[in-house]
């Protein structure tokens, strides 16, 4: 009976070891729903879940008792009669209510879609609760702090400030509060389109056949559905031998609540949230220290950007950093004693030296969280998705989001395709950095093997007149591009609102207009907008593309 389940695990499941930038390794492939999708059963269990399904490695083992509970009830609910349901309580469920699923059902709701989304914890997710939202406040602090700490900046404008300092429970305030607010809003916004939120934790019992229940005793609620999403996110990653104690050795989750501001921070990962949270702590006052098992510092970024960023972000702050390091073993502080750090050398895995700080945030990446789901590898189960965090492609909010709504699409008729291309990325340290599409080393590489040729454009903020009034002149924008057919293979900014200015670019991607087209876009001035628009200029592509109104040039 088992075998006619369909849900196809395409892709190897991916080991443990460094989770690679999903910029890097992950996005190129488009996705298309209907496609079977990794979901990844990486083994890990979440701690920090804040529901009742919270599995501390001293529970693995009952979850193992509980998968085969499970696989029960799967067998129960199909040999009831032995085939899917003919008719079904809804159109859609999803399970788990992060950016994913809230998106998924809007969208449903306006395809017509009877929907249900089932949540386990609260609604939101990671990005409401432990993730953009909470970190965007903080980073809003961290952006004022910076700036009014700032003698040479304030001068150069003519102000005069007196010194700036702050309230670490306001800040913390501001950030829950406004968690607080946008998880309220998610959930009218459902409720006012009229999908049902059924609470509990869902588990896949059979072809269109989800149960869910409030706690691991209670009996489950069973509810049938044409289409199953799968949307339950993802945890952080935390490597072998480091102790979280939820105080001096923290996850983004703790880290969030600004319960402390440690003097001095090892951060572990240089990725997104180590750089958003090293550019937190060094305006709250903290000393930092990177430790990154790559090369360098900020290995999923394009590397020119990546030095800039180095440049502008890292060496005029309070911030040293050891690369080409693992931290192998961390123990938090205890009897007065700090938190100690191991490191070995990520080649030779020599021990390097060991670390005394106050504090270490772990940020190595983050798992999907798909184990509790009732399924195994192999189990196929026909119209399930999954999306977002969970299928580990691209963990971006807005990502997960368009995933949702392309199978919406998909599953009410049309073909829909999302490039993974064309999603723009940002991280909102101050400045901000900003990219979609390829970098300048994986456009080469594609470029080698599909035989065509690269080439590469490049303005500064320095010359754009309101970067200089608002004196934040320090950025670049950097296209990578096809000279002989003008497509934009990749868009990379740092400098004062690139989160914002990047859409241009991703838009411009994600429609297939060329440089050719965009270049008589029209912008106001004085905008930040125009150091896009003299990027998009200064493109050298061949007359005799199509389309192309430029000058002959020797390429
Ligand atoms: C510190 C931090 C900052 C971030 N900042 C940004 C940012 O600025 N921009 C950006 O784009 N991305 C950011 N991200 C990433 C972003 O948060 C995620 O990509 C996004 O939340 C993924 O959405 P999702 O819906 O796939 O999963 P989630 O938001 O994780 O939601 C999954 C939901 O499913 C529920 N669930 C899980 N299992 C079950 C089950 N069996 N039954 C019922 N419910 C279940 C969970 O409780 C959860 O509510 C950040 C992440 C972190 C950690
Ligand atoms: N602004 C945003 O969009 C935003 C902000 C925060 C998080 N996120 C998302 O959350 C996810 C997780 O973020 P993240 O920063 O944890 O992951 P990441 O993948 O961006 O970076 C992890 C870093 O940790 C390093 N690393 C891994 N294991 C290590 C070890 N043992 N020792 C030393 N270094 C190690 C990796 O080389 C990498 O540089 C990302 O996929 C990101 O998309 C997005």
């Amino acid at each position: 009976m088992q075998s006619s389940l369909t849900l196809s695990l395409s892709q190897p499941a991916t080991a443990l070891t460094i989770p690679k930038s999903n910029y890097t390794v992950n996005h190129s492939l488009p996705f298309h729903p209907s496609k079977p999708i990794n979901l990844r059963f990486c083994g890990l269990r979440r701690e920090a879940f804040g529901g009742f399904s919270s599995l501390s490695r001293s529970q693995s083992l009952q979850s193992k008792f509980r998968s085969k509970k499970i696989s029960n009830a799967i067998s129960a609910s199909l040999s009831d009669n032995g085939s899917a349901p003919k008719s079904f309580d809804y159109d859609l469920i999803i399970i788990g209510a992060g950016v994913g699923g809230h998106g998924a059902a809007l969208h449903a709701v306006e395809k017509g879609l009877k929907t249900a989304i089932i949540e386990g914890d609260v609604v939101g997710g990671t990005c409401v609760n432990r993730g953009c939202v909470p970190s965007k406040a903080l980073l809003a602090v961290s952006g004022r702090m910076r700036e009014l700490q700032s003698e040479h900046h304030m001068k150069a404008l003519g102000l005069q400030v007196a010194a700036a300092g702050y309230d670490r429970q306001g800040v913390a305030d501001h950030a829950n509060n406004l968690a607080t607010k946008i998880r309220n809003n998610l959930t009218n916004s459902m409720k006012a389109l009229g999908v049902d939120i059924l609470t509990g934790f869902g588990t896949i019992l059979g072809p269109h056949k989800v149960g869910y229940r409030r706690s691991r005793d209670s009996p489950f609620n069973i509810v049938t559905a044409k289409d199953i999403i799968i949307a339950t996110g993802s945890v952080p990653f935390v490597p072998k031998g480091i102790e979280v104690d939820g105080k001096t050795v923290i996850t983004s989750d703790h880290a969030l609540k600004l319960e402390s501001v440690p003097d001095w921070i090892a951060i572990v990962g240089s990725g997104y949230i180590g750089l958003e949270f090293s550019d937190v702590y060094t305006a709250l006052g903290s000393e930092v220290t990177f430790i990154e098992a790559l090369d360098q510092l900020m290995p999923g970024f394009d590397p020119e950007i990546g030095k800039l960023a180095q440049r502008v972000l890292i060496n005029p702050r309070k911030i040293d950093y050891h690369t080409g390091v693992f931290a192998t073993k961390i123990t938090p502080a205890k009897n007065g004693k700090p938190v100690t750090i191991e490191l070995i050398d990520a080649n030779t895995k020599e021990p390097k030296e060991t670390l005394e700080v106050d504090a270490a945030l772990i940020a190595t990446g983050r798992a999907p969280f798909t184990d509790s789901l009732g399924l195994d590898i192999g189990d196929l189960i026909p119209h399930l998705y999954c999306i977002g965090d969970a299928n580990g492609k691209m963990m971006l909010a807005h990502a997960a989001s368009a995933q949702g709504i392309s199978v919406v699409e998909q599953i009410t008729g049309r073909d829909h395709v999302l490039n993974h291309l064309s999603i723009p990325a940002a991280c909102f340290t101050h400045p901000e950095i900003s990219m979609v599409g390829l970098t300048e080393p994986q456009a080469r590489e594609k470029a080698e093997k599909e035989g065509f040729e690269v080439s590469v454009a490049k303005t500064s903020f320095k010359a754009n007149t309101k970067a200089l009034a608002e004196n934040e002149g320090e950025g670049l924008a950097k296209l990578i591009y096809r000279p002989d057919n003008g497509e934009i293979l990749g868009v990379h900014i740092l400098g004062l609102h690139a989160a914002d200015l990047i859409h241009e670019a991703s838009n411009a991607i994600a429609l297939g207009t060329s440089i050719q087209d965009i270049k008589f876009a029209v912008h106001a001035h004085p905008t930040l907008s125009e150091v896009l628009d003299e990027l998009f200029k200064s493109a050298k592509v061949k007359a005799h593309a199509p389309g192309s109104v430029s000058e002959p040039v020797a390429v």
